[in-house]
């Protein structure tokens, strides 16, 4: 059997960068709900690009320190699939914010030089227990802007067990995405700064060109898992 990696574009501020998404083949696009950010859309604005998003594709509303209120109005605007909350939510807030949208959510672990493997899989954890509606970790990395900062972090601190149900970002390019998938295996990537021309500005080529590697990286695995199938025991 094989699985592909899925794929999220985060930080769409126009049209035709919600197009080249959708062609592209990406699973998800992401829209910034955080004012301080230079990708910044209104609820409004996000719901206008909404249109140009086919069934099957999900739009995933990024949220940094909202209240339940907030979001809630906002998911009544632009009818957004899923949250992404990126701030400082306790796992509590989380559940909360969640409940008072009605939609499910990835929460995001902010990943520091000195964080250990052991609290990426209680955290994780600690949210499913929280809230039916919590989804998956999206691993990024700590950064005091919060996010979308094209920074990385190290790969080997994601525990071999938890990696088929976390979204990795932070620092992802068309140069790494296949080192990504194939060392990692996460169930999703997403990415920002790595298929932009400049700030909340996407380039349609980066966008085809990182899908590409990433679904090089699924068909390395697909072939090493032949393989190694292949080996009489
Ligand atoms: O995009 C922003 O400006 C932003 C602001 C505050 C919190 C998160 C933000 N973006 C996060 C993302 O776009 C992605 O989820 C992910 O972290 C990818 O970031 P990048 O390293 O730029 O590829």
């Amino acid at each position: 059997m094989s699985m592909r990696t899925r794929i999220k574009i985060c930080g769409l501020t126009r049209e035709e960068d919600v197009q080249a998404v959708v062609a592209s083949g990406a699973d998800a696009i992401g829209f910034v709900f955080y004012p301080k950010s230079p990708r910044y859309v209104t609820p409004e604005r996000a719901a206008e690009l909404m249109r140009a998003v086919p069934p099957f594709i999900a739009t995933v509303g990024l949220f940094v320190n909202a209240s339940p209120e907030e979001v809630a109005a906002a998911v009544k605007i632009a009818p957004l699939s899923l949250l992404q909350l990126h701030g400082d939510e306790t796992v509590e807030q989380g559940a909360a914010i969640a409940a008072a949208a009605g939609r499910q959510y990835m929460k995001v672990f902010r990943v520091k030089p000195d964080t250990r493997p052991d609290e990426l899989l209680e955290y994780e954890q600690a949210n499913r227990a929280a809230s039916p509606l919590f989804t998956s970790l999206l691993l990024d990395t700590y950064v005091d802007a919060y996010g979308g900062a094209g920074k990385g972090f190290d790969w080997s601190l994601v525990p071999k067990d938890l990696a088929p149900r976390v979204v990795l970002s932070g620092g992802l390019s068309v140069h790494n995405a296949t080192d990504a998938v194939v060392g990692v295996r996460p169930y999703a990537v997403d990415i920002s700064s790595g298929v932009e021309a400049s700030k909340g500005i996407k380039d349609a080529r980066k966008i085809a060109d990182f899908v590409t590697a990433v679904r090089a990286g699924d068909t390395t695995i697909e072939s090493e898992t032949h393989h190694e199938s292949a080996v009489p025991r």
